[in-house]
């Protein structure tokens, strides 16, 4: 029978583990890697070489995960302020800022090395300037001065596709650059569908998110007018010829619902509806890019 001792030093070990699992956001981090990975199905005809695909994705999810942690750090005093966020590691002491950096440094450089030595350099250099533009241009600069941060910061957001496209050719393709287009006018609707329920937190905190620093109803509006932006932009891939006729029928009906959303939270808006808006938005991105890779391997 295991010792009262070793019992206490299992559960401790997995609930420091656990708590450095959380500084990574996992889940944001899931569809980032996903999105990562599709780029590089898309980048062939054929499939992806095996060591690219499984240290490029690793690799990828290590530095991703890191700027997350680095977000984490910086952030710990609004993060306390805020109801969602107040029960994050830093926040509840459950870490401090020494563990929290060395973590996500060392993650990150795992993550660099990776990409360095079994991918390509152009990747480790695209994913380290994904890496400074997550956790320094928007953590720092953006997020707390400007209420176009998250249209600017998306950028870093939206780079997956081209981090997983630039593993397997080696380049950055225009396929490739249509693919983080889509990323980037999504991120509006995705992130202000919650800040639209989340507008007192966001002013308590002092952040200038767009309903803070501008109403709720020109919110409201933007994110109408981004869910159409999105629409004409999901079309480019079939414009193209990068994409047929699975993908086109998927992002129709995708684009429908989300214009649907975007035009009852301008005309009809209640909290509810911005709340299941921001779920749809998660679902959205995650089932256009599933469709992207359907397509690319069944010809209809
Ligand atoms: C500047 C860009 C972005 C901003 C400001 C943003 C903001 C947010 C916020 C505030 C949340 C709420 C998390 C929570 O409930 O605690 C969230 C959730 C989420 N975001 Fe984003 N996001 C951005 C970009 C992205 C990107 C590029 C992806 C993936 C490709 C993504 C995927 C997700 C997912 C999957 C969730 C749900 C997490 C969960 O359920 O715990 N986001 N985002
Ligand atoms: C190297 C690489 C691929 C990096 C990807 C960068 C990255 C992790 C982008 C995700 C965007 C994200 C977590 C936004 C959350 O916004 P927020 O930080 O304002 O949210 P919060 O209020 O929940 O902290």
């Amino acid at each position: 029978m295991p010792s009262v001792e070793k019992v206490k030093a299992v559960s401790s070990f997995s609930h420091v583990a656990k708590q450095y699992w959380t500084l990574t956001k996992p889940r944001v981090v899931a569809l980032i890697v996903f999105c990562a990975v599709i780029g590089m199905f898309l980048a062939t005809p054929d499939l992806p070489n095996a060591q690219v695909l499984i240290a490029g994705t690793l690799g990828i999810w290590l530095v991703a995960g890191a700027a997350a942690a680095f977000n984490c750090l910086v952030e710990q005093q609004i993060d306390a302020k805020m109801a969602r966020t107040r029960a994050r590691p830093l926040p509840r002491g459950e870490l401090n800022s020494v563990q929290t950096l060395v973590f996500s440094s060392l993650v990150g450089g795992v993550g660099v090395w990776i990409l360095y030595v079994f991918v390509n350099p152009l990747t480790m250099w695209l994913t380290l300037a994904t890496f400074v533009g997550y956790a320094i241009i928007y953590t720092l600069l953006l997020k707390p001065n400007t209420p176009q941060n998250i249209v600017i910061g998306g950028a870093s957001g939206a780079m997956p596709p081209v981090l997983g496209w630039a593993a397997v050719t080696n380049s950055v393709s225009p396929e490739a650059l249509v693919l983080f287009l889509i990323i980037f006018v999504w991120t509006p609707p995705h992130f202000w569908a919650l800040a639209l329920y989340r507008t007192q937190e966001y002013a308590r905190a002092g952040l200038p998110m767009l309903p803070v620093t501008h109403g709720a109803a020109f919110t409201q509006f933007h994110v109408f007018l981004y869910t159409i932006m999105l629409a004409a932009t999901t079309l480019i891939p079939f414009a193209m010829k990068m994409s047929g006729l699975i993908y086109l029928a998927s992002a129709v009906v995708l684009n429908a619902i989300f214009i649907g959303y975007g035009y009852k939270i301008w005309k009809n808006y209640s909290d509810a509806l911005a709340k299941k808006a921001f779920t749809y938005s998660i679902a959205y991105l995650a089932f256009l890019f599933a469709a992207l890779l359907v397509d690319h391997y069944v010809a209809v």
